[in-house]
């Protein structure tokens, strides 16, 4: 049932009814986004560090101040464990039912905590071998595809040509597979993948806005988020590829692997000098749990899946509006281009280290995530009855608390130019004098996002490698200004998009 509008007020917490700024109906059929109503909340709770907020049928936590959000997500943690569960699984036995972002309690705690040692530097130094082998071959791709056009410029729809990259990367990376994608990219492997990535349809709109608000009716009704048959397809090729690793028929650099070498507790943890600011203020440490309790076949699989999906959808927006931004500020691609040039090798190879040394692409990228982050908003679930005694903010058990990452990502307090693409923003100098905590695109605290560092040095390394052998145009169809489109809390780039790429080499 939903509760009177007053319900906030009633309790004496101060209330805001973003409603009035746009409907449901407006949300769930996409004329607006939930980041109109955040934005709305936000800007209109003046210098009250909370506020309530009804979403049918939940009343809901609103958080502004970045102390208190620091304390939700990372001090009191024990409090937030959870999220509602993000997409709806409605088989609770599926295997995939089983991934992280849906574990809940102690389960999930276990399992992160057995998972977070395939994430290290060291791993994901490793990882550059996919990185640079699927990137060469893709930028070969596109430099056959310049080549043969009478322009001699490839014109490329963004969504399709990023996603043959990343569903090789993280085929590799993940299976263990090369799955031919780069020459064929409808190869079996993508057609599924893209099935499963894809979430452009009015129906997806609609899962993801109400799906969050009413579970039950989802699981009832057996609606699923990911297309079924994906889902099984993935699993099934998981399953074979396990079980030859178990009887020691394969070994790979990859995911599976890793976690295979978790299991048996072979793998080295995250050093204290390898954590993130947010990590070390939550004093993550790797813990004597029983890995090979927690980490059964399913649970592999399952964290296999994840990884793939988080690989597939997340990686491939960043990639994309990274170019998108630099076709449309050619100043900004060549001070990159001139930058990148001084480490990409001579067979367009790039090292773990010289690229996480390169500041400008730093601050292009993390410019990228503050417009377009993983998602636009955070959430937490209350475990147990939360008292800030400081503020006053009183959470009960199963409340909702909610962290507009979009609203804070453009507050000018922050962000000078919040509208532009301004990767002025992040500079070393202004990164260290901000609160970190007025960047969230991957989360914060310990149930930020595990993929973190894989994301980064993915993207990364192929922005690299693409301003080098190619200048990044609009074409007439590109709209511009720079604009996304937002599905539930999640960005995507406008349906379509088309780049050019000018052969340099
Ligand atoms: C640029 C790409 C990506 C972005 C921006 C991104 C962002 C995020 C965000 C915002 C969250 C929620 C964090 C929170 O609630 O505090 C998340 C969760 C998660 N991400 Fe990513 N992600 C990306 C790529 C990846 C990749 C490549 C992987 C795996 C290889 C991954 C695996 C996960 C998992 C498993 C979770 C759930 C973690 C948990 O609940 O413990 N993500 N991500």
């Amino acid at each position: 049932k939903t509760p009177k509008p007053s319900w906030w007020k009633d309790h004496g917490i101060p209330e805001i009814d973003p409603s009035t700024s746009s409907s449901l109906f407006d949300i769930v059929f996409g004329n607006k986004s939930m980041n109109d109503r955040d934005d709305y909340t936000y800007n209109n709770m003046g210098s009250n560090k909370f506020c309530g907020v009804i979403e049918s049928p939940t009343p809901i936590i609103f958080l502004k101040d970045l102390d208190l959000i620091k304390n939700v997500l990372i001090k009191d943690f024990d409090h937030f464990t959870d999220r509602r569960h993000p997409f709806p699984i409605a088989d609770k036995t599926a295997v995939f039912s089983k991934n992280l972002g849906d574990l809940q309690g102690d389960e999930w705690k276990n399992v992160r905590q057995s998972v977070s040692p395939t994430f290290t530097t060291g791993k994901m130094r490793k990882m550059m071998e996919h990185f640079n082998s699927v990137g060469q071959e893709w930028i070969e791709m596109l430099q056959s595809k310049a080549k043969e056009s009478s322009t001699g410029a490839a014109i490329i729809d963004a969504n399709s040509c990023i996603n043959q990259y990343t569903i090789e990367v993280i085929a590799n990376a993940v299976f263990g597979m090369n799955t031919g994608t780069i020459q064929n990219p409808n190869s079996i492997f993508a057609q599924k993948a893209a099935r499963i990535a894809n979430m452009d349809k009015i129906t997806d709109m609609i899962k993801m806005n109400l799906s969050p608000r009413y579970p039950k009716i989802f699981t009832m009704l057996g609606i699923e988020m990911f297309d079924k048959e994906g889902i099984q397809f993935f699993t099934n090729i998981l399953r074979q590829s396990l079980e030859a690793r178990l009887k020691g028929e394969v070994i790979r650099n990859d995911f599976q692997q890793l976690l295979i070498d978790a299991r048996k507790g072979v793998l080295k943890g995250i050093g204290s000098d390898e954590l993130d600011i947010f990590e070390k203020d939550a004093e993550i440490k790797s813990s004597s749990i029983n890995k090979e309790k927690y980490l059964t076949d399913d649970i592999i699989i399952a964290q296999s899946l994840v990884f793939f999906l988080a690989g597939l959808t997340g990686v491939s927006n960043t990639i994309a509006f990274a170019a998108y931004a630099l076709a449309l500020q050619p100043d900004i691609q060549e001070r990159l281009r001139e930058e990148v040039g001084k480490v990409v090798k001579e067979d367009g190879s790039v090292d773990y280290d010289d690229l996480t040394q390169l500041t400008y692409l730093d601050m292009v990228v993390c410019e990228v995530l503050r417009k377009f982050p993983g998602m636009f908003r955070l959430e937490r679930v209350c475990e147990k009855d939360y008292h800030d005694t400081e503020s006053g903010l009183f959470v009960p058990k199963k409340g909702v608390v909610i962290i507009p990452v979009h609203s804070i990502h453009n507050d000018p307090k922050y962000y000078e130019y919040p509208e532009k693409f301004y990767p002025e923003h992040f500079t070393p100098e202004k990164k260290a004098e901000r609160s970190p905590y007025a960047f969230q695109a991957f989360g914060v605290g310990p149930r930020n996002c595990i993929g973190m560092r894989f994301a980064l040095i993915e993207s990364k390394a192929v922005i690299a490698k693409l301003v080098h052998y190619f200048r990044i145009e609009p074409t007439e169809k590109t709209p511009s200004p720079l604009q996304g489109r937002v599905m539930g809390a999640l960005p995507f780039i406008p349906a379509d998009l088309e780049l050019k790429l000018i052969s340099l080499k």
